[in-house]
Protein backbone atom coordinates (compact mmCIF):
# COMPACT_ATOMS: atom_id res chain seq x y z
CA UNK A 1 0.00 0.00 0.00
CA UNK A 2 1.22 3.57 -0.59
CA UNK A 3 0.52 6.57 1.19
CA UNK A 4 0.69 10.08 -0.37
CA UNK A 5 1.56 12.33 2.73
CA UNK A 6 3.38 11.87 6.07
CA UNK A 7 1.49 11.83 9.85
CA UNK A 8 2.42 15.09 10.96
CA UNK A 9 2.40 15.02 15.32
CA UNK A 10 1.81 18.43 16.46
CA UNK A 11 2.79 19.29 20.25
CA UNK A 12 4.58 22.33 21.33
CA UNK A 13 5.93 20.02 23.81
CA UNK A 14 9.95 18.79 23.12
CA UNK A 15 9.61 16.65 26.17
CA UNK A 16 6.83 14.51 24.37
CA UNK A 17 8.00 14.77 21.65
CA UNK A 18 11.10 12.66 22.54
CA UNK A 19 8.91 10.06 23.77
CA UNK A 20 6.85 9.43 21.47
CA UNK A 21 9.82 8.85 18.69
CA UNK A 22 11.48 6.80 21.26
CA UNK A 23 8.23 4.48 21.63
CA UNK A 24 7.04 4.07 18.12
CA UNK A 25 10.64 3.81 16.54
CA UNK A 26 11.52 4.45 12.95
CA UNK A 27 8.91 2.20 11.36
CA UNK A 28 6.03 4.72 10.81
CA UNK A 29 6.03 7.88 8.54
CA UNK A 30 5.84 10.36 11.10
CA UNK A 31 7.40 13.93 10.92
CA UNK A 32 6.74 16.39 14.09
CA UNK A 33 5.37 20.40 13.99
CA UNK A 34 5.60 22.51 17.02
CA UNK A 35 2.22 24.26 17.28
CA UNK A 36 0.71 25.76 20.64
CA UNK A 37 -2.38 24.34 20.34
CA UNK A 38 -5.01 25.83 22.23
CA UNK A 39 -5.35 24.61 26.24
CA UNK A 40 -9.18 23.22 25.36
CA UNK A 41 -11.49 22.75 28.60
CA UNK A 42 -13.96 19.84 29.40
CA UNK A 43 -14.04 15.89 29.02
CA UNK A 44 -10.29 14.44 27.96
CA UNK A 45 -12.08 12.44 25.15
CA UNK A 46 -13.36 15.21 24.10
CA UNK A 47 -10.57 17.26 24.18
CA UNK A 48 -8.28 15.49 21.99
CA UNK A 49 -10.80 15.35 19.50
CA UNK A 50 -11.00 19.12 19.50
CA UNK A 51 -7.12 19.38 19.74
CA UNK A 52 -6.99 16.68 16.46
CA UNK A 53 -9.83 18.89 14.54
CA UNK A 54 -7.57 21.82 14.91
CA UNK A 55 -4.50 20.41 13.96
CA UNK A 56 -5.42 18.58 11.28
CA UNK A 57 -6.89 22.38 9.66
CA UNK A 58 -3.59 24.11 10.38
CA UNK A 59 -1.69 21.26 8.42
CA UNK A 60 -4.01 20.11 6.19
CA UNK A 61 -3.25 16.13 6.21
CA UNK A 62 -3.19 13.40 8.34
CA UNK A 63 -2.21 14.12 12.04
CA UNK A 64 -1.65 13.12 15.60
CA UNK A 65 -2.00 14.85 18.47
CA UNK A 66 -1.92 14.18 22.02
CA UNK A 67 -3.51 15.51 24.82
CA UNK A 68 -2.29 14.07 28.58
CA UNK A 69 -3.47 14.47 31.74
CA UNK A 70 -2.83 13.87 35.50
CA UNK A 71 -6.21 12.77 37.60
CA UNK A 72 -6.43 12.53 41.63
CA UNK A 73 -9.23 9.81 42.24
CA UNK A 74 -9.77 12.10 45.55
CA UNK A 75 -10.34 15.05 43.50
CA UNK A 76 -12.93 12.95 41.33
CA UNK A 77 -10.21 13.20 38.57
CA UNK A 78 -9.02 17.13 38.98
CA UNK A 79 -6.38 18.61 38.16
CA UNK A 80 -7.03 16.53 34.99
CA UNK A 81 -6.27 18.08 31.51
CA UNK A 82 -5.68 21.33 33.66
CA UNK A 83 -2.26 19.74 35.41
CA UNK A 84 -0.39 22.78 32.72
CA UNK A 85 -1.11 25.59 34.66
CA UNK A 86 -1.27 24.07 38.07
CA UNK A 87 2.14 22.81 37.34
CA UNK A 88 3.39 26.15 36.30
CA UNK A 89 1.90 28.18 39.19
CA UNK A 90 2.31 25.31 41.73
CA UNK A 91 5.12 23.33 40.74
CA UNK A 92 5.35 19.42 41.44
CA UNK A 93 5.23 20.18 45.10
CA UNK A 94 2.35 21.92 45.20
CA UNK A 95 0.78 19.35 42.92
CA UNK A 96 1.59 17.06 45.84
CA UNK A 97 0.14 19.08 48.27
CA UNK A 98 -3.22 19.90 47.09
CA UNK A 99 -3.77 16.35 48.66
CA UNK A 100 -3.33 17.46 51.91
CA UNK A 101 -6.68 17.09 53.13
CA UNK A 102 -7.34 14.06 51.44
CA UNK A 103 -6.13 10.66 52.47
CA UNK A 104 -6.58 9.00 49.51
CA UNK A 105 -3.16 9.95 47.05
CA UNK A 106 -4.37 7.75 44.27
CA UNK A 107 -4.34 8.71 40.90
CA UNK A 108 -3.95 8.04 37.23
CA UNK A 109 -1.74 9.39 34.30
CA UNK A 110 -3.80 9.33 31.07
CA UNK A 111 -2.65 10.01 27.39
CA UNK A 112 -5.30 10.40 24.65
CA UNK A 113 -3.86 10.22 21.29
CA UNK A 114 -6.19 11.47 18.45
CA UNK A 115 -5.53 10.29 14.79
CA UNK A 116 -7.30 12.28 11.62
CA UNK A 117 -6.58 11.78 8.45
CA UNK A 118 -7.29 15.78 7.36
CA UNK A 119 -9.22 18.35 7.67
CA UNK A 120 -13.04 16.04 6.59
CA UNK A 121 -12.45 13.18 8.39
CA UNK A 122 -13.32 12.94 12.12
CA UNK A 123 -10.77 12.26 14.39
CA UNK A 124 -10.24 8.57 16.35
CA UNK A 125 -8.93 8.34 19.87
CA UNK A 126 -7.10 5.80 21.46
CA UNK A 127 -6.56 5.82 25.56
CA UNK A 128 -3.74 5.18 27.91
CA UNK A 129 -3.95 4.99 31.49
CA UNK A 130 -1.53 4.25 34.23
CA UNK A 131 -2.52 3.95 37.92
CA UNK A 132 -0.05 5.24 40.38
CA UNK A 133 0.25 7.18 43.54
CA UNK A 134 0.78 11.12 44.21
CA UNK A 135 4.20 11.47 46.36
CA UNK A 136 6.24 14.33 47.39
CA UNK A 137 8.97 14.94 44.16
CA UNK A 138 11.74 13.05 44.26
CA UNK A 139 14.07 12.88 40.86
CA UNK A 140 14.84 14.97 38.32
CA UNK A 141 12.85 18.08 37.05
CA UNK A 142 12.97 17.97 33.16
CA UNK A 143 9.76 16.35 32.48
CA UNK A 144 6.79 17.79 33.84
CA UNK A 145 4.77 16.23 37.02
CA UNK A 146 7.24 12.88 36.69
CA UNK A 147 8.91 13.83 39.81
CA UNK A 148 4.99 13.26 41.76
CA UNK A 149 3.87 10.16 39.99
CA UNK A 150 4.53 7.04 41.36
CA UNK A 151 3.60 4.06 39.10
CA UNK A 152 1.50 1.39 40.52
CA UNK A 153 4.10 -1.69 41.21
CA UNK A 154 7.10 0.73 41.20
CA UNK A 155 9.12 2.46 44.34
CA UNK A 156 10.26 5.34 42.29
CA UNK A 157 8.78 7.88 40.26
CA UNK A 158 8.39 8.35 36.76
CA UNK A 159 11.66 10.92 36.99
CA UNK A 160 13.49 8.82 39.06
CA UNK A 161 12.94 5.42 36.95
CA UNK A 162 15.32 4.93 33.51
CA UNK A 163 13.40 5.83 30.49
CA UNK A 164 13.20 2.80 29.40
CA UNK A 165 11.59 1.41 32.21
CA UNK A 166 8.97 4.61 32.26
CA UNK A 167 8.65 3.93 28.38
CA UNK A 168 7.29 0.25 29.00
CA UNK A 169 4.36 1.39 31.17
CA UNK A 170 3.50 4.85 30.72
CA UNK A 171 0.22 6.09 29.48
CA UNK A 172 1.79 7.58 26.36
CA UNK A 173 2.62 3.69 25.87
CA UNK A 174 -0.36 2.55 26.81
CA UNK A 175 -2.02 4.64 23.96
CA UNK A 176 0.50 4.28 21.55
CA UNK A 177 0.40 0.68 21.42
CA UNK A 178 -3.26 1.22 20.09
CA UNK A 179 -2.22 4.15 17.59
CA UNK A 180 0.51 1.21 16.55
CA UNK A 181 -2.35 -1.10 15.43
CA UNK A 182 -4.36 1.06 14.18
CA UNK A 183 -1.64 2.86 11.93
CA UNK A 184 -0.64 -1.19 10.74
CA UNK A 185 -4.27 -1.93 10.13
CA UNK A 186 -4.25 1.74 7.68
CA UNK A 187 -1.00 0.28 6.06
CA UNK A 188 1.08 3.05 7.49
CA UNK A 189 3.80 0.68 8.76
CA UNK A 190 7.06 0.53 6.33
CA UNK A 191 5.29 2.35 4.04
CA UNK A 192 5.97 3.44 0.43
CA UNK A 193 5.23 7.11 -0.74
CA UNK A 194 3.09 7.45 -3.98
O1 LIG B 1 4.65 11.91 30.62
C1 LIG B 1 4.59 13.00 31.23
N1 LIG B 1 5.24 13.17 32.42
C2 LIG B 1 5.19 14.32 33.09
N2 LIG B 1 4.55 15.44 32.65
C3 LIG B 1 3.90 15.32 31.47
C4 LIG B 1 3.89 14.12 30.72
N3 LIG B 1 3.19 14.33 29.59
C5 LIG B 1 2.76 15.58 29.63
N4 LIG B 1 3.19 16.19 30.76
C6 LIG B 1 2.87 17.56 31.21
C7 LIG B 1 3.05 18.61 30.16
C8 LIG B 1 1.94 19.60 30.45
O2 LIG B 1 2.34 20.43 31.53
C9 LIG B 1 0.82 18.69 30.91
C10 LIG B 1 -0.02 18.13 29.80
O3 LIG B 1 -0.61 19.12 29.00
P1 LIG B 1 -0.69 18.94 27.42
O4 LIG B 1 -1.55 20.00 26.89
O5 LIG B 1 -0.99 17.53 27.08
O6 LIG B 1 0.86 19.16 27.00
P2 LIG B 1 1.62 20.42 26.36
O7 LIG B 1 0.72 21.62 26.31
O8 LIG B 1 2.91 20.55 27.06
O9 LIG B 1 1.95 19.92 24.89
P3 LIG B 1 0.95 19.92 23.60
O10 LIG B 1 1.41 21.02 22.73
O11 LIG B 1 1.13 18.57 22.97
O12 LIG B 1 -0.44 20.14 24.09
O13 LIG B 1 1.46 17.59 31.54
MG1 LIG C 1 -1.21 21.47 25.50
Amino acid sequence: MSISKKIVFVTGNAKKLEEVLQILGTSFPIESKKVDLPELQGDPIDISIEKCKIAAREVGGPVLVEDTCLCFNAMKGLPGPYVKWFLEKIEPEGLYKLLDGWEDKSGYALCNFAFSEGPDSEPIVFVGKTDGTIVPPRGPRNFGWDPVFQPEGFQETYAEMDKSIKNTISHRTRSLQKVREYLKSRGYENCKFE
